[in-house]
């Protein structure tokens, strides 16, 4: 959350050299935290007593090291014959034939988005220019954080079936101006991906993956990962307490899906461009996982959103008109709508610590989260077994009966650019817990209102009808079970009629009826029972990525590189 410092003063100037930068002669100086030029013909006014000066001086420029993608030298005034253009013939003839070395850095730009800038330095002598070079690939090389061998998964079919291109378009060039070297698998079939990391790939060979697709692209790469690392260390993961072990890779999202809220939630913007420099630059984003299981066996995890009811119905309808691409979820979004159905059940969670805060906080998680740095809450649950108190039965766990039109579960706020605020605003993304809605029936008029405010800035939990929990662990049960709960239905005075229902529908798996149940939207997968136990896992995976940015932060004088 913290305002990042001013760029500190260059107390030791590693590099200092006057260059010049489209004809005028610049002061460029290399540190170890900056790379800055200032136009020394036209000398600003200092207005306050500070160092710096006012950073906004005309012709001052910083740039993190740590934000510099790569340093080349430059050819000058010869064609270009990569781009089959020639290179603009400078003006002044004493610097044609100048050397030049070109650095590439990140630019912020509205709508956190970045983009890669340019800036090209000419030097008398072309070892003064081998020296520029050098220094600043020294001091990339020790930013030990960047990835050098990635292994890139390609959902061709993803979104409108763009993946390829814009992987081929936008992000190859910029892992090649990196120098980051790259294994490609364009998929097959689905769940390639995820069987590759499971059993085949060599993960020693690289330092991150990454994944060209939608949320479920992400999240079968999410599934590959976690199993494989499990597996490696002997960790059984049927067993729903079970402490799982943290994977080692980050994976990157380039976003090529239909809601891509992964990729949006983490980076702020669902942009190729800029998912592939947060992996240049070699972010790290830890990230909340969720398990589920039925009874003891492992279903799946998840890291978005876990939706019954609504946006369950939702998805099972949209499945059978995917050849719609991303529209296919508006049109299925208003028929389940239309259907008004609801489901009894009831959901027993256990809530989280205080110390995190509430699903109806204003304050959201964003980079460097305060919330996200705390001791993990998670690990009490753990420390609270072993000394022998079972905080399943020490009466920490709530219960909930009732009749909903969506239970909701989300580890981070889901924002995507159909919800930019998200389904759960202030859900942290690495605080080890996930904010529960409960939705309960209500009007068609009311549920409309309350869906209507995702998209825009009122509060969407604000509803009479619409109750929010932050949890660490739940569990939900359908009133009217198949097969293990014929109890609970007598219990609950299940009428013969509710029985005879039920009974049709355990015979006819496709039968749409849904009397008594709707399904998990898991990610976008549908899940296969309607029991199910949840548990977050806190920072189970990370991203290459830092958490959305505070604007600020792409305020001066960080944008002072801006050209
Ligand atoms: C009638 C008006 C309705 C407006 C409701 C707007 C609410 C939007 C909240 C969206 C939350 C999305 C959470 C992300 C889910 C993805 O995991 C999943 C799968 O995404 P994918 O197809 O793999 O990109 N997408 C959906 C829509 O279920
Ligand atoms: N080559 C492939 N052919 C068919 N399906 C695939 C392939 N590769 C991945 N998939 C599956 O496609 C599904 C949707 O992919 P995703 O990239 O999330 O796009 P979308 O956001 O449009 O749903 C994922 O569940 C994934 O398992
Ligand atoms: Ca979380």
């Amino acid at each position: 959350m913290d305002k990042p410092p001013p760029p500190k003063p260059p107390l030791l100037p590693l590099l200092c050299s006057q260059l010049s930068l489209q004809h005028r002669v610049n002061e460029v100086t290399l540190t170890s935290a900056f790379l800055s030029w200032r136009d020394v013909e036209t000398r600003p006014k200092r207005t306050s007593g500070s160092i710096y000066g006012p950073l906004k001086a005309a012709g001052s420029h910083y740039v993190p090291v740590c934000e510099i993608i790569s340093v080349q030298e430059t050819e000058e005034d010869c064609p270009n014959t990569d781009v089959g253009k020639w290179q603009k013939v400078p003006h002044n003839p004493a610097e044609s034939n100048q050397h030049a070395f070109t650095v590439s850095y990140v630019e912020r730009t509205p709508k956190h988005r970045w983009r890669c800038s340019e800036v090209t330095l000419h030097c008398t002598d072309r070892t003064l220019c081998l020296q520029w070079v050098q220094a600043i690939r020294e001091q990339l090389s020790l930013l030990t954080i960047r990835p050098k061998r990635l292994l890139v998964y390609i959902n061709p079919y993803g979104g409108k079936h763009r993946g390829k291109r814009i992987y081929e378009q936008k992000v190859a060039p910029i892992f090649s101006r990196a120098s980051i070297s790259t294994d490609v698998i364009v998929t097959e079939r689905a769940n390639h991906a995820r069987d590759h990391l499971k059993t085949e790939a060599d993960l020693k060979k690289y330092d991150g993956l990454v994944c060209v697709g939608g949320d479920g692209m992400f999240s079968e790469i999410m599934h590959g990962l976690i199993s494989r690392t499990q597996r490696d260390s002997g960790v059984d993961q049927d067993r729903s307490d079970e402490t799982l072990i943290p994977c080692g890779l980050r994976i990157g999202i380039i976003p090529a899906g239909s809601t891509d809220c992964v990729c949006y939630a983490t980076v702020g913007s669902n942009d190729p461009v800029t998912s592939a420099l947060h992996i240049v630059v070699g972010d790290s984003q830890p990230m909340d996982v969720c398990s589920i299981h039925h009874n003891n066996t492992f279903l799946r995890y998840s890291v978005s959103l876990l939706g019954y009811g609504f946006y369950g119905d939702v998805l099972t309808d949209s499945e059978r008109k995917r050849w719609m691409g991303p529209a296919r979820y508006d049109i299925s979004g208003v028929k389940t709508f239309l259907s008004h159905r609801y489901y009894e059940g009831t959901i027993s969670f256990l809530p989280a610590d205080e110390n995190v805060g509430t699903p109806r906080d204003k304050l959201q998680c964003r980079a460097g989260c305060n919330i996200c740095r705390l001791p993990t809450a998670d690990k009490q649950v753990y420390k609270d077994k072993e000394s022998g108190s079972d905080t399943e039965t020490d009466g920490a766990w709530q219960v909930i009966r009732g009749k909903f039109l969506a239970i909701n579960a989300a580890c981070m706020s889901c924002a995507c650019p159909r919800s930019p605020k998200g389904l759960a605003p202030s859900a942290h993304l690495a605080d080890g817990t996930a904010d529960l809605i409960l939705v309960r029936k209500c009007t068609r008029f009311d549920f409309l209102r309350h869906l209507l405010r995702h998209t825009n800035k009122d509060d969407q939990f604000d509803h009479p009808f619409v109750e929010v929990y932050r949890v660490r662990q739940f569990r939900f049960t359908p009133r009217y079970e198949d097969g293990d709960s014929e109890l609970e239905l007598r219990e609950a005075g299940g009428s013969g009629h509710a029985r005879f229902f039920s009974q049709i529908c355990r015979e006819h798996p496709a039968c749409t009826c849904s009397l008594a149940h709707s399904s998990w939207n898991c990610d976008g997968e549908i899940l296969p029972h309607a029991a199910i136990q949840v548990r977050v896992h806190c920072q189970l995976i990370k991203l290459f990525a830092r958490g959305i940015e505070e604007q600020s932060v792409f305020e001066e004088p960080y944008a002072l590189g801006a050209m």
